[in-house]
């Protein structure tokens, strides 16, 4: 609509542009003659003005000479430039006018004009678009602004994820008392990416962090950045920026950071240009404030591998804080806050419905409990009763893959219960020094069926022996899957600890001298470049592959006690951490 209106002023100003062109030309010939002259050649003019034919000569610096005839026709005719010209003509009695000056008022009315028409068409319209485009920057710049005192969202509304709040915490000292930090020297993060799953908090972890530290909370989508005009998304990052330094201290929200974030195309297809723009003025407005001006950008994505290095480099989101669909523990957490408000029949179990709603998202969960009170609702009853949960359990999950979810899930539950609880027997009796945080089978973001947090002891080398022992941690999944449920049920969820294996006995084999049968030798060295591996390593790997595999059966059948005990505790409490692993294996024992 408005390009519209632009095009036509355009058009009109070319009009009047070319009418007052024509209409000066006509000033200018008008001022000589009236008429259009005649052009006559240099010795035609000659012979008439010996004729004495010529009444007038304006003479003038152009290469055509102009005047007057007796009976007042005009012409035009070459201009010799001869220096006597003038007094010839005088001598001939004809009358001679000098008509530089009359000339040059002629040409300056025209460039005058011109000049005019031009300014205008420069000033005009720039500002007819620049008006168009502040206002776009305006509608850009109304970021979704709440002032979040009166919003009162505390981390006492988001239940689960405890280790994110932790993270939260210390950031709203951060936000309390800048000049703290800043006094040791301590640079706080500027910028922290959450990142997880859709419905499991991030927005609220946001929320929550400005409002406990008493802030103000300007959120905006990384989607609205994504503009179809060149250099608005760029212009609308600086703007928010300026917003943010008005307010002082403050916490802005990207969400959806992937959509501006994105890895670049480096020498690829044209057109993300304009989110690399865009992007880069995030970075540069990242490194340009202070950390100790109390902003702290905050983003959040659903995927943290597909951003680009750039953000998560120090001093831009040097910050990531996984939040994870919840457990258990926190479902019921989850479920307690949205039935706390609502009139719940006593004979409702929420743990009982927090074990049947493996893989809920929190939004998912509060949901569930929402639709559970309009069908109550509807129903005029004086509580909301199970058959009001049944019904909006199946209200929430339609639309999901139609399988049969009960005993699929439950199979799958138990597989990746007990593969997860070999990894963890098999760190705890072979690495005892290891940590193994946490193991869970609620799947992580990486996609994986469960997994388990081990982390190895800082140390300068890899002994052998540790490199054969993180080849048996990694095996122990399957080798505990096809002990438990039979050779023919192992499963896929074993490719990624497969890759693993892979990975250290073929460096061990080929870079760091440790198979006896190969030697001191650097295959990739002695083959070339990355040599590929021939015949004979792929057999030493594999021979070396299958002993450690059937010594971590060993292992295993010998522990299948503690395995079970493990796998079980995992199956009732989904995530598991080191202290509740121990005591397991205490009672086991
Ligand atoms: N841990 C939780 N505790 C309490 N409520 C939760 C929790 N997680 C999610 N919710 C509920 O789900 C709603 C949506 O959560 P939120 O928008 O913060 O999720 P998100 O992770 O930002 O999702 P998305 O990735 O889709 O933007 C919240 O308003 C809240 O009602
Ligand atoms: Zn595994």
């Amino acid at each position: 609509m408005k390009k519209l209106k632009n095009k036509k002023l355009a058009i009109a100003i070319c009009m009047v542009t070319l009418i007052l062109s024509i209409l000066s030309v006509g000033i200018y010939r008008q001022y000589f003659s009236g008429e259009i002259p005649l052009e006559i050649p240099y010795g035609e003019f000659l012979e008439k003005v010996k004729e004495n034919q010529v009444r007038t000569v304006y003479l003038s610096d152009s290469p055509k000479l102009k005047g007057e005839l007796q009976d007042g026709k005009a012409f035009i005719t070459d201009h010799p430039r001869t220096d006597d010209l003038k007094e010839f003509l005088l001598v001939q009695n004809i009358i001679v006018e000098e008509v530089g000056q009359q000339h040059s008022m002629g040409q300056i009315i025209t460039f005058v004009v011109l000049v005019g028409v031009f300014a205008a068409i420069a000033f005009i319209l720039p500002k007819q678009s620049s008006k168009q485009a502040s206002k776009e920057y305006d509608k850009m710049s109304s970021v979704e602004f709440s002032t979040q005192k009166e919003s009162a969202i505390t981390f006492s509304n988001i239940a689960g994820n405890e280790e994110a709040k932790e993270n939260m915490m210390e950031l709203v000292d951060f936000l309390k008392n800048p000049k703290k930090y800043e006094r040791y020297g301590a640079r706080m993060p500027k910028g922290v990416i959450l990142y997880g799953p859709p419905g499991t908090g991030k927005t609220l972890m946001a929320k929550a962090l400005a409002s406990e530290a008493g802030v103000d909370f300007l959120a905006v989508s990384g989607s609205d950045f994504v503009q179809v005009y060149a250099g608005l998304g760029a212009g609308r990052i600086r703007n928010l920026f300026k917003k943010a330094s008005e307010k002082g201290k403050c916490v802005i929200f990207i969400d959806e950071i992937d959509a501006i974030g994105k890895k670049r195309d480096r020498g690829g297809l044209g057109g993300s240009d304009e989110s690399d723009r865009t992007l880069n003025a995030l970075l540069t407005e990242m490194s340009g404030f202070k950390g100790s001006e109390g902003i702290i950008v905050m983003a959040a994505t659903n995927r943290l591998d597909i951003l680009d290095e750039a953000l998560l480099r120090p001093g831009r989101f040097d910050r990531q804080i996984e939040i994870g669909l919840p457990d258990l523990k926190a479902r019921q957490d989850i479920l307690a806050l949205y039935t706390r408000n609502r009139p719940i029949d006593n004979t409702i179990s929420i743990e009982k419905i927090a074990q049947q709603t493996v893989y809920f998202s929190g939004a998912k969960l509060e949901n569930l409990m929402n639709e559970a009170a309009i069908y109550a609702a509807r129903e005029n009853a004086s509580f909301i009763a199970e058959k009001h949960i049944d019904r909006a359990f199946y209200t929430v999950i339609a639309g999901e893959e139609k399988k049969n979810r009960g005993n699929i899930k439950e199979i799958d539950r138990k597989i990746t219960a007990y593969h997860e609880a070999g990894h963890t027997v098999a760190t705890k009796l072979l690495c005892p020094e290891n940590k193994v945080t946490k193991v869970t089978i609620i799947p992580s973001t990486k996609g994986a069926g469960g997994f388990s947090m081990n982390v190895p002891p800082d140390s300068m080398y890899h002994r052998k022996v540790d490199m054969f022992n993180n080849i048996k941690i990694a095996l122990a999944g399957r080798v505990v899957e096809e002990f438990v449920f039979g050779g023919d049920n192992i499963t896929t969820g074993a490719s990624n600890d497969i890759q693993k294996a892979t990975e250290i006995i073929v460096s061990m084999v080929k870079q760091f001298g440790m198979s006896e049968e190969v030697g001191m030798i650097n295959y990739d060295i002695l083959l070339g470049g990355s040599g590929g591996i021939d015949q004979r390593l792929a057999e030493i790997c594999n021979n070396e592959m299958k002993r450690l595999y059937n010594e971590t059966k060993e292992l295993i059948k010998e522990n299948i006690q503690l395995v079970s005990a493990i796998a079980k505790g995992l199956l009732d409490r989904e995530t598991l951490k080191e202290d509740e692993i121990d005591m397991i294996i205490k009672e086991a024992a």
